[in-house]
């Protein structure tokens, strides 16, 4: 279980930025594969960075979403907002901290899309329900959305290929947009294959417009109703997704080359869970929609393809 802020914590073992770095990839190996295989294609210089940033949002996200999430308050999300501005003022407040420190002062990183993924997060804790997608789409930026604005300010952009050399005070492009929208469409990916695990607590991150739009109710949902208005349903959110990733897809190009597989890569694996949902035939009450690993293995030379030509 990850550390919660009960108040906040002073160091009392300081530790090395290395031995910090080494925590941060403990907490990737052990809760993502798909981004773990992600960093992994990163090249190294940049690849400890992307796991401080993973370990400050895996910790974010477990303050609502994890086992001790039940004592999480209004006043925990202070502190723990508290504990990051204490990261970009230079001073790590406990272990994993201490890495991030070190990143923020290396890249152009920004506060905001941290402070942003915090509101994200207090959202879970007054809301169990968004009536429209416009309700949603604010929440998959703030918890989704700016993991993208944060790891592009590591990763880099193009600076070579971004300009036509005649116009050289033009300053590169920055697919800003297009890593928010890579975010989203991962965590509107996520929200369809943890429906069933949400509906358990009482959660339901799909419109309530939508639902109608489909005649399906709450109850039904609750009761784990596969049907037609179910299959509709669902083969809507799914294309809806898609538009998420075909849009997020044409920013990648303006990354830096190295950067362009393990986006690739990553967005291939996650997007999988759309496949594998359709393959499910859209049960997602009672079959997790699980990526194998070979499937992730077997998707890179595609993925290493499309880093080189598109
Ligand atoms: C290879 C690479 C650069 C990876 C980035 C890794 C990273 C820093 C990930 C952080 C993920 C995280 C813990 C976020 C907290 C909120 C959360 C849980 C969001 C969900 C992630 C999925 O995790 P998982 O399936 O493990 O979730 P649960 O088990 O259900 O809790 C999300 C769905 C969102 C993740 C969003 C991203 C990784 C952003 C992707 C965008 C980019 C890397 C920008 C690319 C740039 C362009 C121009 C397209
Ligand atoms: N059908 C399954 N077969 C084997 N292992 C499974 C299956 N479903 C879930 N698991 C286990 O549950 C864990 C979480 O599953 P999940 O779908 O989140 O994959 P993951 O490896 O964490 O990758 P990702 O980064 O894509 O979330 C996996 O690491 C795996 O150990
Ligand atoms: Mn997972």
């Amino acid at each position: 279980m990850l550390q919660l802020p009960d108040s906040i914590p002073r160091m009392k073992t300081p530790v090395s930025v290395d031995e910090s770095y080494k925590l941060c990839r403990q907490l990737i190996v052990k809760y993502s594969t798909t981004f773990y295989i992600g960093t992994l294609l990163v090249e190294k210089p940049k690849r400890k960075h992307i796991w401080a940033i993973y370990a400050w949002c895996r910790r974010t996200d477990e303050l609502v979403d994890g086992p001790a999430s039940a004592i999480t308050t209004p006043e925990t999300l202070d502190l723990w907002e508290q504990q990051l501005e204490s990261i970009f003022a230079g001073q790590p407040l406990d272990s994993i901290d201490v890495a991030l420190v070190d990143t923020v002062q290396r890249f152009p990183i920004d506060i905001q899309p941290f402070r942003d993924m915090i509101a994200g997060q207090r959202m879970d804790l007054y809301r169990s329900r968004y009536e429209t997608f416009e309700e949603l789409h604010l929440y998959c930026y703030r918890v989704a959305g700016t993991v993208g604005l944060m790891s592009t300010a590591v990763m880099g952009v193009d600076t070579s290929t971004n300009t036509a050399p005649w116009n050289c005070h033009q300053q590169p492009y920055i697919p800003t947009e297009e890593a928010i929208t890579l975010g989203i469409a991962h965590q509107l990916a996520n929200i369809l294959r943890d429906v069933g695990e949400d509906a358990r607590r009482g959660r339901i991150y799909i419109p309530q417009e939508d639902l109608a739009r489909f005649n399906y109710t709450e109850q039904d949902l609750f009761k784990g109703v596969v049907d037609e208005r179910w299959r509709s349903l669902m083969r809507f959110q799914i294309a809806r997704a898609r538009q998420f990733y075909a849009k997020a897809e044409k920013g990648i190009s303006y990354l830096s080359a190295d950067a362009r597989l393990p986006v690739w890569a990553s967005l291939m694996h996650y997007s999988r869970i759309l496949n594998i949902i359709e393959r499910n035939d859209y049960n997602v009450f009672t079959r997790r929609a699980y990526v194998p690993q070979w499937q992730k293995l077997r998707a890179l030379p595609a993925a290493w393809l499309r880093a080189q030509v598109l």
